[in-house]
């Protein structure tokens, strides 16, 4: 990959000929990465890419302007900072989707198994997990709330002196998570006021909460104090977020900005053409002006 001290060499030896003030230019953003906007943090997930290693993908990121890739745990955060990335949402804690805090029987491991991450994910410099609630299995909403409650409230004084916020994401139970319990957002804002610290938020995945129950930019505006992080995607089909599907992200971005929110959104559908070339038009769609 070309970089800038080579690019420099190049035009102080006369290698690259005579160039142009816009060959400069061009030279330049091959090496720092396209002028985005700066009202959106942009981030990916990971595993939406998983053919393409992730050294590579690191790369094509930054070249983007891209400053995340997520969804990743600590044997992978060293490849992200060699390339100068973030991890806006690590993971590397819990039991996967089904088996969350709705669970008391699990609260003990669970805990242990943040416990455990805290201090990695400080020394990292980041500063949020991702959690999730587990499955409802028979559980009414009321039950299943105060159960979370009672695992995360143990896990708030360490998320606090690690300065780490625990995020549990927004799911749909109607297409892709079956019995997924925190898949409506008045549910995980009364969570967030159950747990009662600013160390506890919710992901707003925008693809599972409009299937879920639409009225997106309401929801944002309504619940927004709640919201720690956002994820992207088509509907239907969790495919690229351009005009072959229902959502306009444009709007959905602008109104995220006028929330105030300073966190990330990061990109999370799975491509049906060449993956990094929707990647980045999916990071143009959100990077508003
Ligand atoms: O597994 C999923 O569907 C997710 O959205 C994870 O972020």
């Amino acid at each position: 990959m070309a970089n800038r001290r080579s690019a420099l060499k190049n035009i102080a030896t006369g290698t690259a000929g005579v160039l142009s003030l816009s060959d400069v230019f061009a030279a330049n953003k091959k090496v720092l990465g396209p002028k985005l906007n700066g009202k959106i943090n942009h981030s990916v997930c990971k595993w939406c890419y998983g053919k393409i290693p992730l050294d590579t993908f690191a790369q094509e990121c930054k070249q983007m302007g891209i400053a995340s890739v997520e969804l990743l745990g600590p044997e992978d955060w060293p490849t992200l900072k060699k390339y100068g990335l973030t991890c806006a949402l690590p993971n590397g804690a819990g039991m996967g989707i089904e088996k969350g805090f709705n669970d008391p029987a699990l609260h003990d491991e669970l805990v242990k198994s943040y416990e455990d991450i805290f201090p990695k994910l400080k020394e990292a410099g980041y500063t949020t997990v991702i959690c999730f609630s587990g499955n409802r299995r028979g559980m009414s909403d009321y039950d299943g709330m105060r159960n979370c409650a009672v695992g995360l409230r143990r896990l708030m004084p360490s998320a606090e002196k690690y300065g780490v916020t625990v995020i549990m994401e927004l799911l749909n139970s109607k297409v892709n998570h079956k019995d997924y319990m925190c898949d409506h957002t008045a549910w995980g804002a009364g969570l967030c006021e159950m747990v009662g610290s600013e160390k506890f938020k919710l992901l707003y995945d925008i693809y599972h909460m409009q299937i879920m129950e639409g009225d997106v930019i309401a929801n944002i505006r309504q619940y927004h104090k709640y919201i720690g992080h956002y994820h992207t995607g088509g509907v239907p089909g969790r495919n690229e977020i351009d005009e072959s599907q229902e959502l306009y992200y444009p709007a959905i971005m602008k109104a995220i900005v006028e929330t105030g929110f300073k966190g990330f959104v990061a990109q999370e559908f799975i491509p049906k053409r060449d993956p990094l070339a929707s990647l980045k038009q999916g990071v143009q769609i959100c990077d508003i002006a």
